[in-house]
């Protein structure tokens, strides 16, 4: 499967997500700064994407600042803590970097191989926690062909490649396992209109895409069987934060009695984190939510509450499922409920 990002010839090369579903084109970014704008304005996204993208870009930096085979740790370090506050919710931005960093001492070339193991890893851990989800929701959902709900987009272009709850929708459906794929259209930036769309044609899985707030009224007239969604970070107790609207499919899901299975691979826990409460939830622009498709749908000047992120309590949950299998969330069942 072709890869979202890759390390070419001394610089980053990455599938421009802005530019999809109409136009496929590549990055080329040689620059800490390139690659820290790629992530912010979503060119790069998804929680693994960033996170090998932050790899990478550390190793930019530690090239940079090598002079006569010297690598300026300091410099690196401080580029590198630039790096990990390019989005503050998912994990595995901050995680990525910290692994590279931790290679400083071997100069240029140790903190660039860490990060393409990191790259190389990234594609491997993917399809296995896919498999492992695809084997759980067959054990919850039976044999029959489903139908399924997800939301944002966790595929190829939010992972190196394959994806986690879309990777594991993929796996599904190349079973003969999946009638239809219901996804939201997740505003405001439309990573389910322009890329799940985009990714479930390609890989010609039948899909309808829905506005948000249909998703729920899907899970209540019974249209759907499972919701599969992905992650940011997952706290010890078993809180996700993800995409915003997730916690509203959550409620929806439980009131319905339809599982709610979440995809992520092991960089995207942060058992440093008791709960939910203590995760950092992205706040973007108002131009975002003021205006659709470059024209301003709301009058100058109004207010605007815009979250890119929101935390869906474990007891919603299903099951969060990784490469190694299912998550135990750590605590009592109150700490978990808290
Ligand atoms: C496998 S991607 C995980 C996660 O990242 C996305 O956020 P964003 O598009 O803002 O980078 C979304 O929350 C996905 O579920």
């Amino acid at each position: 499967m072709t890869r979202s990002i890759a390390w070419q010839d001394g610089a980053i090369e990455a599938v421009d997500q802005c530019a999809l579903p109409h136009e496929y084109r590549t990055l080329r970014l040689s620059t800490v700064d390139e690659v820290i704008d790629a992530i912010q304005r979503l060119a790069i996204r998804g929680a693994p994407a960033i996170g090998v993208a932050g790899a990478l870009a550390v190793a930019l930096s530690a090239r940079a600042h090598t002079r006569d085979g010297v690598c300026d740790e300091i410099a690196v370090r401080t580029e590198a803590r630039r790096i990990a506050d390019a989005r503050p919710t998912a994990v595995n931005l901050s995680w990525a970097v910290r692994r590279v960093v931790d290679k400083l001492g071997g100069g240029a070339d140790a903190v660039l191989a860490e990060a393409v193991a990191i790259l190389v890893e990234d594609e491997e851990r993917n399809r296995a926690a896919a498999g492992e989800a695809a084997k759980l929701v067959r054990r919850l959902c039976g044999p029959e062909p489903l139908r399924l709900l997800t939301h944002c987009n966790t595929g190829r272009l939010a992972t190196v490649a394959w994806g986690t709850a879309l990777g594991a929708i993929r796996l599904l459906a190349g079973e003969g396992h999946v009638t239809e794929v219901l996804f939201g259209e997740t505003r405001p930036l439309l990573q389910g209109a322009r890329l799940t769309a985009w990714e479930l044609a390609e890989a010609g899985i039948p899909h309808r895409m829905l506005v948000d707030s249909a998703g729920p009224a899907a899970l209540a007239a019974g249209m759907v069987d499972c919701v599969l969604v992905g992650a940011d970070r997952v706290c010890a107790n078993g809180d996700v934060a993800n995409k915003i609207g997730t916690y509203s499919l959550a409620l929806a899901a439980a009131r319905a009695g339809v599982p709610f299975v979440v995809v992520a691979p092991e960089s995207t826990l942060d058992t440093t984190l008791r709960s939910g409460a203590d995760i950092v939830i992205e706040e973007r622009a108002p131009a975002e939510v003021t205006a659709f498709g470059g024209v301003e749908v709301a009058p100058p000047g109004t207010g605007v509450f815009n979250p890119a992120f929101d935390v869906t309590p474990a007891e919603l949950v299903t099951a969060v499922v990784t490469e190694s299998g299912v998550f135990r969330p750590t605590g009592t069942a109150e700490e978990r409920a808290s």
